[in-house]
């Protein structure tokens, strides 16, 4: 695989390195930053598995690598860390004067709807393209995990669940569990996907644990603040709980009493999720 690489920033953290880089990207048609935590084995020639992390509304790369506090463990479990962007980016590209739609809000999603469908292919992006460069430039494995946060939660979910056998784990801190029900997600599909339900369907977290078949063996792990201002309207755990336990899927959801939506709750619970992907990557 050719690709061009280039390198913004490297800092050494917890023996390993955190670096940042910009590419271009074939699914989206724009420059895309991501940044990757290569833990201290990978210097040692070893080759590690890798957990995705997906943002939320309004992040990038940086949010979850500067707030989050995931080095420290992810360095002693040899687990290297790849964070994406949430959308493309740049003067070209669509955008609308909210924060949950346009850049910034890609819903991980391959739009189909103008003036979206230009560049906003951000499930090519994750699934596909992004795995694909990591595999061929860094020293990981073909071992995978995906987790992520709120926008980011439900792509992680939705991704997973849509990739059987692709990933032996997923997490979510506050995921929106179902966007065809919830107005974030009715915002962002009517937009990107367009009218037709139908097309919303394949992005539900909801509808793909209800509708999976065969029954992929992936363990889910879900965190989700007491507290949390969005968890009413927007968030709803409880319908992807409901929709486990009717299929006996493994799923477990922890209500966290006193936290709200942000990187504190995150940070607060980020080593749990960790050692769960260890785990299951290991097994
Ligand atoms: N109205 C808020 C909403 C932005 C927000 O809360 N973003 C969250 C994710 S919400 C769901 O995807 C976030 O992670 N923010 C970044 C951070 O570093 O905290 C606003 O615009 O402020």
């Amino acid at each position: 695989m050719s690709v061009s690489l280039e390198l913004l920033s490297s800092q050494r953290a917890f023996g390993g390195w955190h670096k940042r880089y910009r590419h271009q990207s074939a699914s989206t048609g724009t420059a895309m930053t991501f940044a990757i935590y290569l833990p201290p084995q990978t210097a040692q020639g070893d080759k590690v598995p890798v957990l995705y992390w997906l943002s939320g509304l309004t992040c990038n790369d940086e949010n979850f690598a500067t707030k989050a506090g995931a080095q420290r463990v992810a360095a002693e479990l040899g687990l290297a860390l790849v964070m994406p962007d949430t959308s493309p980016r740049g003067e070209g590209v669509a955008d609308a004067d909210r924060y949950d739609l346009g850049q910034g809000a890609g819903f991980y999603v391959n739009a189909t709807q103008a003036p979206w469908a230009a560049h906003y292919r951000m499930y090519d992006y994750v699934v596909d393209e992004l795995p694909a460069l990591v595999e061929a430039c860094f020293p990981v494995s073909g071992k995978r995990a995906i987790s992520g946060h709120s926008m980011g939660g439900h792509g992680a979910l939705m991704v997973a669940l849509r990739n059987p056998g692709r990933y032996a784990s997923v997490s979510a801190f506050a995921p929106i569990v179902n966007p065809a029900s919830v107005p974030w997600g009715q915002l962002a599909f009517s937009s990107y996907l367009g009218e037709d339900r139908a097309a919303w369907a394949a992005y539900d977290s909801c509808q793909l644990l209800a509708e999976a078949q065969p029954l992929p063996t992936l363990p889910i792990l879900i965190d989700q603040g007491e507290q949390d201002s969005f968890k009413p309207e927007q968030l709803q755990p409880e319908a992807l709980q409901l929709a486990a336990s009717k299929r006996d899927w493994p799923l477990t959801l922890r209500l966290q009493p006193g936290y709200d939506h942000s990187y504190y709750f995150v940070a607060s619970f980020i080593e749990d999720h960790l050692r769960f992907h260890a785990a299951n990557l290991a097994a």
